[in-house]
């Protein structure tokens, strides 16, 4: 594509050098330049992609985007000054790869809790309804049925406009994504026309990046602030934090709620280890999912498809043939009677869910373990919490290693502890080894009990010191069990 063409998608300042070229690709990483590139430099949390500038041209770069233009410049090369290079570089790729969301309808997924459920949810039901579809996700990114791995919830600006690109050149008619307040605040989605946005609540997570609880809440709301007049914006209305984020978006407002009035009405009517059985807008439904946070979510799951046009009933069919998502809730039984959950609950709200959940469900008949510990690298301050939330919710407690990152386990678990009292302590051990505090888990439950293994979900990595080391939490409980019935 040639750089004056790309370029209409912003507000340029200064140009130096020919606007004629044609751009192979599109950069923010001097280091993935390639010949006939085009460099943006964009200023980031640990270093300014200006410093690169000269590493850009020296790999090939034949065009850069900056906010300030280096002192010496090379002939070769076009220079184009802009205010916000962070705000550019997801309107420029947006162009390069086609507008994609012109294509396709793009629905956005936010919240602290339920953005991984709920997108892939969407996208599993609208396949099942016969559309092509895309999912960006945690987990996995899928273009229709082809699986890209991912190590973001929101990609970076490029990859997302690559792959919301590649689904429109396959022709998938929808695309559902998680949006990350990191995604908000860093612009990644700079550039796109969302057809509809999805509120699902606010909780503390991710004050290490936003410093504030109304920071994070600011970035999740300028999602809802952005959107298109044409496009819905769909809020949790049992959040406290619901009608704060749609107060000022130009779109479409639409409320769930499984407490008070909405547009969309849910209620638990029943509920076991097996399933529940719903009231949506007076029609009762069995889902294959456990506790009442997936019932919100499957509540605006529904409300999503009716808004995107679906006839109620069809979206009611298939919605009770829907799976839970891999590492939420994911249960697994030892043959000595016991059942282990692997969850990804890593942050307090959810931990208190989950083990809430298995509450209802166990109704006093069992005991429950829990095995946590918490990221490093991340939000220290809800490292006490959630210790004092399993500590609270369980019979038994070991707290243990997550992904230590660049911190020392050790430290991660005494921040844990710090938020314990001495009689707490009576029922918790610590144990560093994740593996370790796992069997020891297993072998402290008897038939009846719960065992529930917290924080990593479908992650199959520890990532220690920049170096991810296989680990997969369920695989490890296979093992111990398929142990247990050797022994036996
Ligand atoms: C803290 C954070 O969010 N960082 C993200 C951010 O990087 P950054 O601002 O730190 O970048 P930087 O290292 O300062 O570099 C600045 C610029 O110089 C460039 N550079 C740098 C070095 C070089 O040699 N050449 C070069 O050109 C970089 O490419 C960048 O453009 O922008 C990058 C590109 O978009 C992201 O990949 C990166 O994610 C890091 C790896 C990360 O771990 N992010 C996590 C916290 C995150 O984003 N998580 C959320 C989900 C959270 C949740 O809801 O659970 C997510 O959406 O995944
Ligand atoms: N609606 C909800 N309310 C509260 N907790 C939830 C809800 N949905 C899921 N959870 C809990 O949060 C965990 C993560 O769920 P999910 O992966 O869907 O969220 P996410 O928003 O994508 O998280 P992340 O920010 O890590 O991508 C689940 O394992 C479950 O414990
Ligand atoms: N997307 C979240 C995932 C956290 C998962 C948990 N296992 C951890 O490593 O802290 C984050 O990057 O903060
Ligand atoms: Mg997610």
């Amino acid at each position: 594509m040639k750089l004056g063409n790309i370029l209409q998608a912003i507000t340029t300042g200064m140009v130096k050098g020919n606007l004629d070229k044609e751009i192979s690709g599109i950069q923010m990483d001097s280091r993935q330049i390639k010949e006939g590139d085009l460099f943006v430099a964009v200023k980031g949390t640990q270093t300014d992609g200006h410093a690169y500038i000269g590493k850009a041209i020296e790999k090939g770069a034949t065009a850069v985007v900056c906010e300030t233009l280096p002192e010496t410049l090379s002939e070769t090369v076009t220079y184009i000054q802009v205010n916000d290079s962070e705000d550019a570089v997801g309107r420029l790729a947006t162009t390069f790869y086609g507008d994609p969301t012109s294509k396709l309808d793009l629905i956005g997924v936010t919240g602290t809790n339920g953005k991984t459920t709920i997108a892939t949810l969407l996208y599993n039901m609208f396949r099942k309804f016969g559309y092509k579809a895309g999912l960006i996700s945690t987990v996995c990114n899928y273009i229709d049925g082809e699986a890209i791995p991912t190590d973001h919830t929101t990609p970076d600006p490029i990859t997302l406009n690559q792959l919301l690109g590649r689904m429109a050149d396959e022709g998938c008619k929808y695309a559902f994504m998680e949006v990350s307040s990191h995604a908000v605040a860093q612009k990644r989605i700079g550039g796109l026309k969302f057809a509809g946005g999805i509120f699902t609540n606010l909780t503390r997570d991710h004050l290490d990046y936003h410093k504030t609880f109304e920071n994070y809440l600011k970035a999740k709301k300028a999602f809802f602030d952005g959107l298109l007049k044409t496009a819905f914006a769909l809020t949790n209305a049992d959040d406290r934090n619901g009608l704060v984020m749609t107060q000022n978006t130009k779109a479409k407002v639409a409320t769930y709620s499984l407490r008070s009035l909405a547009d969309f009405k849910g209620k638990v009517l029943e509920d076991g280890f097996e399933g529940m059985l719903l009231d949506i807008n007076n029609r009762e439904v069995n889902v294959q999912f456990i506790g009442r946070f997936n019932a919100s979510n499957l509540l605006a799951v529904y409300s999503a498809a009716c808004l995107l046009g679906k006839q109620p009933e069809d979206v009611l069919l298939l919605l009770s043939t829907l799976r839970p998502v891999s590492g939420r809730f994911d249960s697994l039984r030892s043959t000595k009677g016991y059942t282990a959950i692997v969850d990804y609950a890593h942050t307090p709200d959810a931990l208190t869910n989950v083990l809430n959940t298995i509450h209802e469900v166990l109704n006093g008949r069992g005991k429950v373990i829990t095995v946590v510990g918490a990221g490093g690298n991340r939000d220290k301050g809800k490292r006490p919490i959630m210790a004092q939330e399993a500590v609270r919710l369980s019979d038994r407690v070991i707290i243990t290693s997550d992904n230590p990152r660049f911190e020392e386990p050790q430290d991660i678990i005494n921040d844990m502890l710090a938020g314990l009292k001495s009689n707490d302590m009576n029922k918790v051990l610590s144990i560093t080894d994740r593996k370790e505090a796992i069997r020891t888990a297993c072998m402290l439950a008897q038939a009846g009990d719960v065992i529930l293994v917290a924080g990593k979900g479908h992650e199959n990595y520890q990532d220690i010191k920049g170096v991810k080391h296989h680990f997969d939490d369920k695989e490890v409980l296979s093992e111990i069990f398929k142990n247990e019935n050797n022994q036996e």
